[in-house]
């Protein structure tokens, strides 16, 4: 059998962890637990942003004997509070054009006019998609999501959750997406755990 896409072995840091789990393409874990339980730990641990033990194999082969720059672009990290580093949106998207785009900003709710706006005066909402956009205009294999949908209303959270499983169901992305709702988790996750006192437990 094809090893999974992502084998992430014993990963811990002095914050959380260890944590080991598969995940294999198509695929979204969703992590619930409770606020300061770990969950962006584990997250900014499987992108390889804090100091960790443990390993992380993608397609079969260890992250030490990846390039830090490969392992970025296929292993994409959105934080909760996404920083941006230019004026407007469009200048972030990886090269994507804003045709290429249109689709998915129209799925989302964005006018192409968003990707021209500066974004800082984007609303919060506007702001929160887009930055799910830039994740996908990197085009990664997984994609690590940290309350992907907190600032939204109720039809765009369904709009974000659709987009991801076309995804997932198209391209093979892998996805965990750490939420708060158990009623979202049960919507988009094929698995659910539960980060509790440092460690992985399944749900249901
Ligand atoms: N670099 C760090 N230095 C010190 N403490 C840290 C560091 N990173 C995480 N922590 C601590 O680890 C714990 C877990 O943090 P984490 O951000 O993963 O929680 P969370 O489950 O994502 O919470 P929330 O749902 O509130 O976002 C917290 O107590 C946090 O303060």
């Amino acid at each position: 059998m094809a090893p999974p896409l992502l084998q992430v072995d014993a990963l811990h840091s002095p914050h959380g962890g260890p944590y080991s789990f598969t995940l294999r393409a198509g695929e979204c874990i969703a992590v619930v637990g409770r606020s300061g339980s770990g969950k962006s730990v584990l997250l900014r641990l499987v992108a390889d942003l804090d100091p960790h033990q443990g390993e992380v194999w993608l397609e079969g082969r260890a992250r030490s004997g990846w390039p830090a720059p490969a392992w970025r672009r296929q292993v994409v990290y959105q934080a909760a509070e996404p920083a941006w580093w230019a004026p407007t949106a469009e200048e972030h998207m990886s090269g994507q054009t804003a045709g290429a785009l249109a689709p998915w900003l129209e799925q989302l709710g964005l006018g192409p006019q968003a990707l021209l706006a500066e974004v800082a005066r984007l609303s919060t909402g506007e702001r929160q998609r887009m930055a799910l956009l830039r994740s996908l205009a990197r085009q990664p294999r997984v994609l690590l999501l940290d309350e992907p949908t907190a600032s939204l209303d109720a039809a765009s959270v369904l709009a974000v959750e659709q987009l991801l499983q076309a995804r997932m169901r198209e391209t093979g992305l892998a996805v965990v997406f750490v939420t708060h709702s158990r009623e979202q988790a049960e919507r988009i996750g094929h698995r659910l755990v539960e980060v509790r006192d440092h460690r992985l437990h399944p749900v249901g």
